[in-house]
């Protein structure tokens, strides 16, 4: 099973994930995306669950109109991963072929 990132190891990826912070309270990583309209941010979500079915793994998120809020952890691990790291990436990528 992949393992948890240490609090450290979080710090230093999320350094490199502009607008991802740490959850308070929770080991997971959060952020909310904002659209033009709710066109593109269920296009977003749609894309991205394309990439996560793929990956098997998956967001947590909720979507009120425009936004997008996700939080990323693994839950088998109890914490941050790589997986993690690695989607956050990728969905900043999708969001921002679309302006998120
Ligand atoms: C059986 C299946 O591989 C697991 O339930 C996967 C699916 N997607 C997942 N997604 C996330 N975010 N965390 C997991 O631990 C996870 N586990």
């Amino acid at each position: 099973m992949v393992q948890r990132l240490s609090a450290e190891a979080r710090a230093s990826a999320l350094r490199e994930l502009p607008g991802w912070t740490e959850m308070s309270g929770r080991e997971a990583i959060t952020r909310t995306f904002t659209f033009a309209d709710f066109n593109e941010a269920f296009g977003f979500m749609t894309r991205v669950a394309l990439v996560a079915e793929k990956r098997d793994h998956h967001p947590e998120w909720r979507n009120v109109y425009r936004t997008v809020e996700v939080v990323l952890a693994t839950h088998d691990a109890g914490g941050v991963t790589v997986r993690d790291i690695e989607l956050a990436g990728a969905m900043d990528v999708i969001a921002a072929a679309k302006g998120g």
